[in-house]
């Protein structure tokens, strides 16, 4: 797929890495459809994404609420006239162990309501916005690319019971969709990042970020760049379809 002239739908695109495809894409000619809860954030993203030399409008909505998702994909294909893409970046962490034994008491750690709002918003999400944009886009007859954001820690990773799930979730849904869609045109792929350095990485201690980057074989965490480059080998491969790409440094959790 030729990224110039494409229209890509974005969540999670007010911050992040999710603000750093947006410029990326944009930058290659690509116009942006950014998806996020904050009009605020979404604004600086499409400011930025104009200085990069591309169109980008703005659309708030919660991914996790089917009737939001729906408004939303139907408002970009009334202002764009089509879609090519969507990248499901949109995530959040609610950390915690699932118990925790101190001094012989056995304590309940992770919340119905922690494990409930990521699987909500990060197994939800990608399905709602999943759906609809390929309900679009088979409507319209284009061809598209559905690419899911997932994580390292979609192996399993201690103290994120919730994330670990919604992020095998959604690489399972990969293959699946990769074999439903292909009919169409449509291909699906997944990214899982190892460690990314964001505003939250910059803020961590520097003593517990000296300790992590020690535990990643190439001894540095990704760059918010580094991922949105994959996004843009993905777009323009047509060859790539159902196949999760691992950009995390050779770091296994
Ligand atoms: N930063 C990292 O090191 C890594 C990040 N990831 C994944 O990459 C993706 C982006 O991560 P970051 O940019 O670091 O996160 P971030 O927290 O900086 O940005 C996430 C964005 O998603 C938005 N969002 C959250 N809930 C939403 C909802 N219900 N509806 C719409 N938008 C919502 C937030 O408002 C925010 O703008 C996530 O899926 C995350 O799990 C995966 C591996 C590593
Ligand atoms: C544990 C993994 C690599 C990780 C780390 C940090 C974030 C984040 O800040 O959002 C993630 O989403 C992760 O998946």
């Amino acid at each position: 797929m030729k990224l110039q002239d494409s229209v890509i739908a974005i969540t999670g695109s007010g911050q992040g890495l999710g603000r750093a495809m947006a410029e990326y894409l944009a930058a290659k000619g690509a116009r942006l459809a950014l998806i996020d809860l904050t009009p605020e954030k979404l604004a600086e993203t499409a400011e930025a994404c104009k200085t990069a030399g591309s169109e980008a409008k703005t659309y708030v909505c919660n991914v996790a609420k089917e009737d939001e998702v729906e408004q939303t994909f139907a408002a970009i294909l009334k202002d764009f006239g089509q879609l090519n893409g969507l990248v499901n970046n949109a995530g959040i962490l609610r950390d915690s162990l699932l118990v925790k034994v101190k001094d012989g008491q056995i304590a309940k750690r992770m919340e119905l309501s922690q494990w409930q709002a990521v699987i909500d918003v990060n197994l939800t999400g990608v399905f709602l916005c999943g759906r609809e944009a390929a309900t679009q886009m088979i409507k319209n007859d284009s061809k598209g690319v559905i690419i899911n954001i997932a994580s390292i820690s979609r192996a399993g990773n201690m103290g994120q019971s919730n994330y670990s799930a919604a992020k095998a979730g959604v690489s399972a849904l990969v293959p699946v969709w990769a074999k439903e869609l292909a009919r169409y045109g449509i291909r699906c792929m997944g990214i899982a990042p190892g460690f990314v350095g964001t505003e939250m990485t910059e803020s961590m201690r520097p003593d517990v970020l000296e300790k992590l980057i020690a535990s990643i074989p190439l001894k540095r965490m990704g760059t918010p760049e580094e991922i949105a480059s994959t996004v843009a080998f993905i777009f323009e491969n047509d060859y790539l379809s159902g196949r999760m790409i691992e950009v995390d440094g050779a770091l296994r959790i």
